[in-house]
């Protein structure tokens, strides 16, 4: 059997996680797990974990570690047989030292992306927050405008995607960030 991969992919908000890791994952034959996918599915299935995650979310909060560990390890104990990409998790030393103790990584990436790009990118980006499927009226737009290609469901814009929200976010970023860089360095 082929040497399994495992990765982990980092950056700031707008930085392409989503988008990059769907086409990374496409591409080398890799799973692409997203950490915003499980929290949904388990918010859909009403698990416990589910259920505390939901109020962090409505709140605009990161999900504690403890919760986001509960949920997520378990996940990868079903992918022992799989490449994967990691999209979103782990965003905090917390996290990252959780799933060192649970498996051994071969790569982590991180995407560094210029200020005014991730300004421009996230001025651009729209969402379909039931599926978490992103796209961006320049580089990736929906078939028609503002609807979603798989539901036919209405398109939004995140508060927090506007140019004045995100100096904030990149400075919580940063904070949360640096010290899971450096783990990984
Ligand atoms: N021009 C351009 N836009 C991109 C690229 N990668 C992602 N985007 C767009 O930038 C926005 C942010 O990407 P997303 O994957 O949601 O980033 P995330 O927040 O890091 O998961 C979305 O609207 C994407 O469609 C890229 O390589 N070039
Ligand atoms: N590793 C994580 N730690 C804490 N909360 C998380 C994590 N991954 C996802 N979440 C929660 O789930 C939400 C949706 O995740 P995601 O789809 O990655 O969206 P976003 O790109 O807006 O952060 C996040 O806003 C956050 O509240």
């Amino acid at each position: 059997m082929a040497k399994l991969f495992r990765a982990v992919i980092m950056g700031p908000p707008g930085s392409g996680k989503g988008t990059i890791s769907e086409r990374i994952a496409h591409s080398f034959g890799l799973k692409h797990l997203s950490s915003g996918d499980f929290v949904r599915e388990n918010i859909a299935a009403k698990t416990e974990a589910g259920v505390q995650a939901k109020t962090y979310i409505k709140k605009g909060l990161l999900v504690p570690d403890h919760v986001m560990t509960r949920l997520l390890l378990p996940r990868l104990g079903e992918m022992t047989k799989y490449s994967w990409l990691l999209d979103g998790f782990p965003r905090t030393l917390a996290q990252a030292e959780a799933l060192n103790s649970a498996c051994d990584l071969d790569v982590a990436i991180n995407l560094n992306i210029p200020l005014e790009t991730l300004k421009e990118r996230l001025r651009h980006r729209w969402i379909h927050p039931p599926s978490g499927r992103v796209y961006n009226m320049c580089f990736n737009p929906p078939r028609v405008q503002g609807i979603d290609d798989i539901t036919g469901e209405p398109l939004i814009q995140q508060e927090d995607d506007r140019p004045e929200a995100l100096v904030a976010r990149l400075r919580h970023y940063k904070d949360v960030a640096k010290p899971v860089i450096d783990f990984y360095k």
